[in-house]
């Protein structure tokens, strides 16, 4: 079954509306040193992850400056994963790990080195199609042959992303075979407000791509 995150959450009701639709994972961004709409303070990434129903993954989605920045931001929020964007080494995110929070980085689909390097001591790795500065939410794809190697290459469970949408999904499901997927900007009405009908349109698609019989999806039509 292809695992969903729908991330850049940045109010209640769009949350509830990731966990209706069915969504395994919900994100919010913290700590970034770039303009996003979907941006929100510390307090209320902890504010929201604490309104999250128990069978919710909530990931904690950063840039941060050091290890050290991460940590204290895992602590004060709480959350279930923390998705680092920035290149930091394999030492690094073992020790972040041990704090016990769960880590996944963000690594270049044609990077394979550094997939390999980290993936022994991750619990996933996010393949996106990062801006210059190694931001996401681009809402641009990337070459997803070159992903597919990247899942062939390592150990680890492979979460794609970047420029996905309601409407690519499930080819990209079909060409990659994530573990799972990952969408923002593709399923927004505006700047860090969700679109509902898009949120289910994606989560369905996503689940329904590899021929997976999902009750929910019924439930839904
Ligand atoms: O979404 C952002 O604005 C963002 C900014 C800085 C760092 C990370 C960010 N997003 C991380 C995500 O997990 C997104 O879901 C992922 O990059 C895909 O975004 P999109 O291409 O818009 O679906």
């Amino acid at each position: 079954m292809t695992r969903v995150k729908v991330c850049g959450v940045t109010n209640e009701a769009d949350l509830d509306a990731v966990d209706a639709a069915g969504a395994d994972a919900v994100g919010a961004i913290c700590d970034v040193p770039v303009d996003t709409p979907r941006e929100i303070s510390r307090e209320h990434a902890r504010g929201l992850f604490a309104a999250a129903p128990p069978f919710l993954t909530t990931v904690l989605v950063t840039m941060p400056d050091s290890i050290d920045h991460a940590r204290d931001l895992a602590r004060e929020v709480g959350p279930d994963v923390l998705q680092l964007h920035g290149e930091f080494a394999a030492d690094d995110l073992d020790s972040l790990r041990a704090t016990g929070v769960r880590v996944v980085p963000v690594v270049d689909a044609t990077d394979l080195d550094r997939a390999r390097a980290v993936a022994p001591v991750v619990d996933a790795v996010l393949v996106d199609t990062p801006s210059a500065s190694g931001a996401g939410g681009t809402g641009e794809t990337h070459d997803w042959d070159a992903s597919r190697e990247l899942v062939e290459a390592v150990d680890v469970p492979v979460v794609l992303a970047g420029g996905l949408s309601p409407d690519n999904v499930a080819e990209a499901v079909r060409t990659v075979e994530p573990d799972g997927v990952d969408v923002a900007s593709g399923v927004e009405a505006s700047g860090g407000v969700k679109d509902h009908d898009a949120v289910r349109a994606f989560v369905a698609a996503a689940k329904a791509a590899r021929g997976e019989s999902d009750d929910h999806e019924e439930a839904l039509a």
